[in-house]
């Protein structure tokens, strides 16, 4: 067993957890995530969610099987599927009586010490009312250019980056993998889990291959990069299959499931 004592979590989902291959919203994992943090709510606890999706939903939306090459094409999509994803959310959430709001980020926001103290007071007020506020990249104005970045580029990173800096006690991250194990499980029929990491360095990053699904960005990398934000602030991090997200309370009833980042005592 694992001892995990947490007040303030985020939870991260990925498109691969929130869609099926054909597109379609995968309407058992919404549901069951959405029961899962409103338990955690009425438990006392202080929930974010951290949602993919938007452009996986609005290809869904559309009827278009294939990401589109140009950003343009990739942002009218996003705006799409988020307010999609959102209605959707709204809906499931209503069932177990519990609020959302919606906050849609850029990096420049969490720069700019002004916005940033904005974004932080939205937080903390939606977290005191009981509200879970629901995160995504600001993917329409979000861009990547050379002397105006705004895009996190991955919400694995940004999910770290809201974990440390609303003080969360763990990152829970639910992807559609059992966990980091030592070589790509998808290639390497031996691949291991790692139950626990302690350190992060170029070993462990070689350890990382590319996406699994179409519609999933980052594959491991990405989520390497988030655990490591993470155990530099000295927080701890959970990668976990949300192929059930109700895998959310075995997590937190100590059941070693998964890969715990953590750092040693
Ligand atoms: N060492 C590894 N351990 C686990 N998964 C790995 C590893 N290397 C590459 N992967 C791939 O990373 C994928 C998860 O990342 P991704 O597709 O971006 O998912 P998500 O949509 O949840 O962000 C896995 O399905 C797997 O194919
Ligand atoms: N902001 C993008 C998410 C990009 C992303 O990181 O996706 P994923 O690898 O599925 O977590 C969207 O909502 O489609």
């Amino acid at each position: 067993m694992r001892h995990i004592e947490a007040q303030r979590i985020v939870v991260k989902v990925g498109t691969s957890t929130l869609t099926h291959l054909n597109g379609k919203l995968n309407l058992q994992a919404i549901d069951q995530l959405c029961y899962s943090l409103s338990g955690l709510v009425n438990e006392g606890k202080e929930v974010v969610l951290v949602s993919s999706g938007a452009i996986g939903v609005g290809l869904g939306q559309l009827g278009m099987s294939e990401r589109p090459s140009t950003i343009p094409e990739q942002q009218a999509l996003a705006a799409v599927g988020q307010t999609q994803l959102m209605t959707v959310y709204q809906q499931r959430f209503s069932v177990y009586g519990q609020r959302i709001g919606q906050i849609l980020l850029t990096h420049d926001v969490m720069d700019y010490p002004t916005s940033r103290q904005n974004v932080l007071n939205t937080f903390e007020t939606l977290l005191k009312l009981k509200i879970i506020p629901i995160v995504n990249e600001n993917d329409t104005v979000a861009v990547d250019e050379l002397d105006h970045h705004t895009k996190f580029g991955d919400n694995d990173q940004l999910s770290a980056l809201v974990a440390i800096s609303i003080d969360a006690d763990l990152l829970i991250m639910l992807s559609d993998i059992n966990g980091f194990y030592d070589k790509n499980p998808r290639k390497f029929d031996d691949a291991k889990l790692l139950y626990t990491i302690n350190e992060i360095n170029d070993e462990t990053f070689d350890k990382a291959g590319g996406r699994g699904t179409k519609l999933g960005t980052g594959g491991m990398t990405t989520k390497l990069k988030a655990a490591k934000r993470m155990l530099n602030a000295n927080k701890t991090m959970i990668l976990a299959n949300g192929e059930n997200p109700s895998v959310i309370f075995k997590i937190l009833n100590g059941e070693q499931l998964g890969t715990l980042f953590i750092n040693k005592e």
